[in-house]
């Protein structure tokens, strides 16, 4: 962030609030506060985002406001709901809220009307959807699809992954499978267990250039013309792209390919066609649901006051422990298992976004950026890495998320534990236990004196380890549209506060070039000649394993 925007000023104080807020610490700020939870959260119906477990004062979040306001955040806001080419590195608009619009939202990329096109697409996908789950459309030799294989990757997989495995209770499509990696053990493991003939695979690439996704495609390919002749690949594909010339190219039947526009960032596109293999599973009235919610956020972060606001709070708070506490990584624990793919989606979403070091006024910025975002869902991460979380030299915030209710009634036992789980980790990466309170359980466990003394250092909890809670009341398709538009907001706003752009994402280009470049010496069809000494090196190693 560049002084000449007049935020120097104000990133220090904060970051001075910040420092001065970790000597306070956080159990601090829970004495004599017992109105802190309802100060410090806040809720889009049932859905609650608590951040009273981190060090804010109801003074910083206040300062955090101004700051926000500072940096005209509301006027970027509305600047994306209005269609502006608000992402100039590409000089596009930045639209993924129209895919889940109504028409009354009356949104425009650039000023001209959207709506109708994009429901010309979902009209068409739930045609196609409705047909392969009724068996209308139908395999080349009769019968019916029994299993749906995407092929794609980055955001052409990742979004539809995390939701099909989130929805899992709603399914009563085929079966569903995803392709990503180039690697040949991906597609192989998959196909290995599929028939041909009840198989329909879906191309989806923004580009239709990406080499992964296009091997995998071709390999798809072979393995319907082999099994069932060339002449069954036009009905066992269909595919997804803002390209629609190169999938006619590829063969693919302009009927069965479903497209969208530039204004969508790959990342930002499993509401649009790139959701259809989602459709498929749940139906097209579910998938209306997950839309539903999602708009169900963008209204509220368009409208809601910044202290009730859940993105805007949800960025500031994770502007303030990046920023101003200093904090590199932070951990997404969703205690559901359903949503394990999450992190992984969120890594996309968060690190592609504004994993940035150059803001939008083309100089270097002055703060940090966007911290590397991980995690595993709970419980299953207490018995790995939540060692480092309780007692580790780096803090890391954690936000937890948690459904209430669980679609599995008759399992309430495993619901009550889970949700135990989740409230024990959030109070004790807050609270910690001392080193009298060490001391004094050893004791009480029989050990003697000296031995209390020698391990009490290893049983003390610093506490005052910072975490956010996000609570549901169930994990369906509204509530799932309104998480995810939720952290797609969140990303927004601390790219305004970063100062850059979240829309483009040139540091995934260099590798592919220098991949380009690589393929024939891997082939043996050039030499390394040239290229630095590990390259070369490694490249004779292979050579030599190869035999
Ligand atoms: O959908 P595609 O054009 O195939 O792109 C797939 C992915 O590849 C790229 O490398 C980008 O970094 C991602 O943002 C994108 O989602």
């Amino acid at each position: 962030m560049a002084d000449t925007h007049g935020y120097g000023a104000a990133v220090r104080t904060l970051a001075e609030r910040g420092e001065a807020a970790r000597q306070r610490g956080i159990k601090a700020l829970f004495e004599g506060a017992p109105q802190r939870f309802d100060a410090f959260s806040a809720a889009l119906d049932d859905l609650t985002l608590d951040y009273s477990k981190t060090a804010l004062s109801a003074d910083d979040r206040e300062a955090l406001f101004a700051f926000a306001r500072e940096c005209g955040l509301e006027e970027r806001r509305d600047a994306m709901f209005a269609g502006a080419r608000i992402n100039a590195t590409e000089g596009r608009s930045v639209l993924h809220v129209a895919l889940r619009g109504r028409p009354e939202d009356n949104y425009e990329a650039a000023g001209v009307y959207v709506g109708d096109d994009v429901e010309d697409v979902l009209a068409a996908m739930t045609r196609f959807s409705d047909g392969i789950r009724s068996g209308e459309i139908a395999p080349a030799r009769g019968g019916r699809f029994t299993d749906v294989v995407n092929i794609g990757i980055g955001g052409s997989d990742l979004g539809p992954v995390m939701a099909t495995l989130a929805l899992a209770p709603y399914h009563d499509g085929p079966r569903l499978h995803f392709v990503s990696n180039v690697d040949g053990a991906h597609i192989a493991d998959i196909v290995r267990g599929l028939d041909p003939a009840t198989t329909l695979f879906i191309i989806a690439s923004k580009t239709f250039t990406t080499i992964e996704t296009m091997t995998n495609a071709a390999t798809a390919r072979r393995f319907i013309a082999d099994a069932l002749g060339e002449g069954a690949v036009g009905a066992h594909f269909c595919a997804v792209s803002t390209a629609l010339d190169k999938v006619a190219a590829f063969g693919i039947d302009e009927a069965r390919a479903f497209g969208f526009w530039d204004w969508v960032g790959g990342r930002y596109s499993l509401w649009s066609a790139i959701g259809l293999p989602i459709m498929i599973a749940i139906g097209p009235d579910r998938f209306r649901e997950f839309l539903a919610g999602a708009r169900a956020m963008d209204q509220h972060f368009k409208s809601a006051p910044m202290d009730g606001n859940l993105p805007i709070l949800l960025g500031l708070v994770g502007w303030w422990h990046r920023v101003a506490q200093d904090c590199p990584s932070r951990a997404v624990i969703p205690y559901d298992q359903r949503l394990a793919r999450l992190p992984a989606y969120m890594q996309q979403l968060d690190m592609e976004s504004n994993g940035k070091h150059v803001g939008l006024d083309g100089e270097r910025v002055k703060t940090p950026t966007g911290p590397v975002v991980w995690g595993e869902p709970g419980t299953n991460g207490q018995h790995a890495f939540f060692q480092l979380l309780h007692q580790g030299t780096d803090v890391v915030p954690v936000e937890f998320l948690l459904g209430a209710i669980s679609h599995e009634p008759e399992l309430q036992d495993h619901q009550d534990l889970l949700i135990a789980n989740c409230l024990a980790q959030s109070e004790a990466l807050m609270k910690g236990r001392t080193l009298e309170e060490a001391r004094q359980q050893l004791l009480a466990a029989g050990r003697s004196a000296d031995e209390a003394e020698r391990i009490a250092p290893h049983r003390e909890f610093s506490g005052n380890r910072p975490s956010l809670t996000i609570l549901y009341r169930t994990l369906d398709p509204f509530t799932l549209g309104r998480i995810i538009a939720l952290y797609e907001h969140r990303v927004f706003v601390e790219a305004q506060l970063f100062g850059i752009n979240a829309f483009d994402q040139w540091g995934v280009e260099l590798g592919k070039e220098l991949a380009t470049g690589l393929l024939p010496v891997v082939r043996g069809e050039a030499s390394a000649e040239g290229r630095d000494a590990s390259t070369v090196g490694l490249v004779n190693a292979i050579s030599t394993l190869k035999g």
